[in-house]
Formats: structure tokens, C-alpha cells, sequence
């Protein structure tokens, strides 16, 4: 698999205080990879390391193969765009105009691609109105759309729908997906709202105290959390050959359980296991969302 970004072992300390405590993470190449966790967990620290607007204390990362401590570092990173924190924007700017201050930062010679920029964040016909004017949403995409000038193929989006109403959320929901689809481009995308992340995310990396305690992608993910019967029998080689016998999915979790992925006939089965001499002793539906299979993961509590 090809990877956009990995990193090894990342520390970074702020004083004594590790921030990033040997983290090490791997983006593939076209994912939506959902980079969870907690506040204080070390998400934005991460983020800022890798946008170049800090140095890690140890540990290094590559982008594009290009290793941090190489000087095309900087050559890679042009392949980058992102929006850290609160999107940079000028507020008593235009959004044509905040494209094109953009533009002449990065040094490009024209302003190819800007009005193709501001359609596909939806905010084409804002005409003279200055982003101090705009809604959480739109500066939200105008800040997406200042890191798309340069024509990146990874996005870093550090909580992009924080604080945005239930129409803005849908909004980033579809510009993140179009720009995933359509342009190829990978994101990074830092969140604590599970929820929407599960809608876009094709892969997870859970960041807990400055480290990375589980990647995993959607559809394996998907599998964890799928819905299920947990069946608790006195005798699972029984249960095995009944199960084999009515053609279902199934995984035995221990001597005595196991985990059925399929709306079954409660009374046939019951009934075939006692003709075996096997009882049910007990019989539970499981739900594991992302959200319980994340607190699972790391705990309940903050981190600061
Ligand atoms: N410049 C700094 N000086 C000292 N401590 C810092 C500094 N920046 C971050 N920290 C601390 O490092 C830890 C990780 O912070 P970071 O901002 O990376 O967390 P986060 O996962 O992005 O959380 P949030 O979701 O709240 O933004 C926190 O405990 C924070 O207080």
C-alpha cells in the first residue's frame, strides 16, 4: 500500500509535558483517515508538526516518502494543504480576493484555477461580500479553499465542523467527499464528533496520551462493530457443527460463546442444540458503534 504520510516514534514535549509520546501513524494514499481523540490528546500538536509550524522533539515522519529531516521536505509539504485551528483568513477580504492574496503568497505566476476553486467550495456567487460577513460554514470552506490553492493532493483539516449548524455540517460533509472522489485528494481529518466522522472516514487512527493506540480502516472497523447475537452455550463444538448446518456467519469468541452475524430462527436453533444435548444459557444483542468501540479504546475522561 502506498502511504501519504508516516510517522515514527514522534515525540514532542513542551517542557517536561509529552504531547506526542513516540507516535507513530500511517496515511494511505486516497483515505479519508479519521484522526480521533480526546482533547489534549495530542491531535492539533501532531497536525502543526507535520504543516512544518513546529519541530519535533525526536522521531520523524515522511510525506510523500520525503523524510522530515531531508531538505525536499519542503518541496513536499507544497503537496499539502491545510487548515490548523481557525481557517486564515482575512475577514475584510472578498473570497476572490483572499484566493488571490493566496496565490501571490505561494508564488504561482496566475490566477488559473481560482474561480473552479470557489465552485467547488460553493461560495461563487459571494460577489463583493467580505468573509467578516460570512457564516461559520462559508469561511469554514473559504478556509478549505485557500489550502486547495496550489493544487494539493493531501488535505490536513483540523476539526473542520466544530461549531457548525446541522446544514454546515452536511455542506463539509459533501465538499470533504467530492474532494476525496473526484480530485483524489487523501484528508487528514482531526475530530471528536464520531458520528459524522463515521460517515466520511474510510480509515481510523486513534490517538490517546500522545500516542497511537489502534489504526484500523472502515470496513474492518465495520466488522468489529457489526450487530450481533452473543450466544452463550454449554458446549461451542455443538453449536459450531448446528451453526455450519443452518449456513450462517458466526466467529467463536471463547469456550462457551460465541458471536452469531445473522437474524436467526431463536426457536429452531434452540431447538437443534437441545436435540444435541447443548443449552442456551444465554442470548444478548450487540451493538458496537464506533463511538462504544472508541471509549473502549481509550476511557471516558479527558485528558486535561
Ligand atoms: N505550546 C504549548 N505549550 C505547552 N503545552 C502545550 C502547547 N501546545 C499544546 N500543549 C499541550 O499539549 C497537549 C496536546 O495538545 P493538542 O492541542 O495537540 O491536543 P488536541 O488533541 O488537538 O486537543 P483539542 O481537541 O483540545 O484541540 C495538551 O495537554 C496541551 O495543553
Amino acid at each position: 500500500m502506498d502511504y501519504v504520510l508516516k510517522t515514527n516514534a514522534l515525540c514532542k514535549k513542551y517542557k517536561d509535558y509529552k504531547a506526542l509520546n513516540g507516535l507513530s501513524m500511517n496515511v494511505p494514499k486516497g483515505a479519508i483517515y479519521g484522526f480521533v481523540g480526546k482533547n489534549g490528546a495530542g491531535k492539533t500538536t501532531l497536525i502543526r508538526l507535520i504543516c512544518g509550524l513546529q519541530e519535533p522533539t525526536s522521531g520523524e515522519y515522511t510525506l510523500y516518502g520525503t523524510k522530515s529531516t531531508d531538505k525536499e521536505i519542503l518541496k513536499a509539504r507544497r503537496r499539502m494543504g491545510a487548515v490548523v485551528e481557525t481557517p486564515s483568513i482575512y475577514l475584510d477580504m472578498t473570497a476572490e480576493d483572499n484566493l488571490k492574496q493566496q496565490y501571490r503568497v505561494l508564488g504561482l505566476p496566475s490566477y488559473d484555477g481560482l474561480a473552479d476553486i470557489l465552485k467547488l467550495v460553493r461560495l461563487e456567487n459571494t460577489g463583493k461580500k467580505k468573509a467578516k460577513n460570512f457564516s461559520l460554514g462559508m469561511r469554514q470552506r473559504l478556509g478549505i479553499a485557500i489550502a486547495l490553492v496550489g493544487d494539493p493532493d493531501f488535505l490536513v483539516l483540523d476539526e473542520p465542523v466544530n461549531g457548525l449548524d446541522p446544514q454546515g455540517i452536511i455542506e463539509m460533509r459533501e465538499l470533504i467527499l467530492k474532494l476525496n472522489r473526484e480530485q483524489q485528494i487523501t484528508v487528514l481529518i482531526s475530530s471528536h464528533i464520531l458520528d459524522e466522522l463515521s460517515r466520511l472516514a474510510t480509515h481510523y487512527g486513534f490517538i490517546d496520551k500522545g500516542q497511537i493506540v489502534k489504526e484500523i480502516s472502515a470496513k474492518e472497523l465495520d466488522t468489529a462493530c457489526r450487530k450481533c447475537i452473543r450466544l452463550e452455550v454449554t458446549n461451542t463444538q455443538t453449536l459450531s457443527r448446528v451453526l455450519d448446518g443452518m449456513n450462517v456467519e458466526y466467529i467463536i469468541v471463547s469456550d462457551k460463546a460465541a458471536d452469531v452475524y445473522a437474524r436467526i430462527n431463536v426457536s429452531k436453533l434452540t431447538l437443534a442444540l437441545a436435540k444435541e444435548n447443548c443449552e442456551v444459557i444465554s442470548m444478548k444483542e450487540r451493538d458496537e458503534s464506533l463511538e462504544s468501540y472508541y471509549v473502549g479504546l481509550v476511557g471516558g475522561k479527558e485528558n486535561d
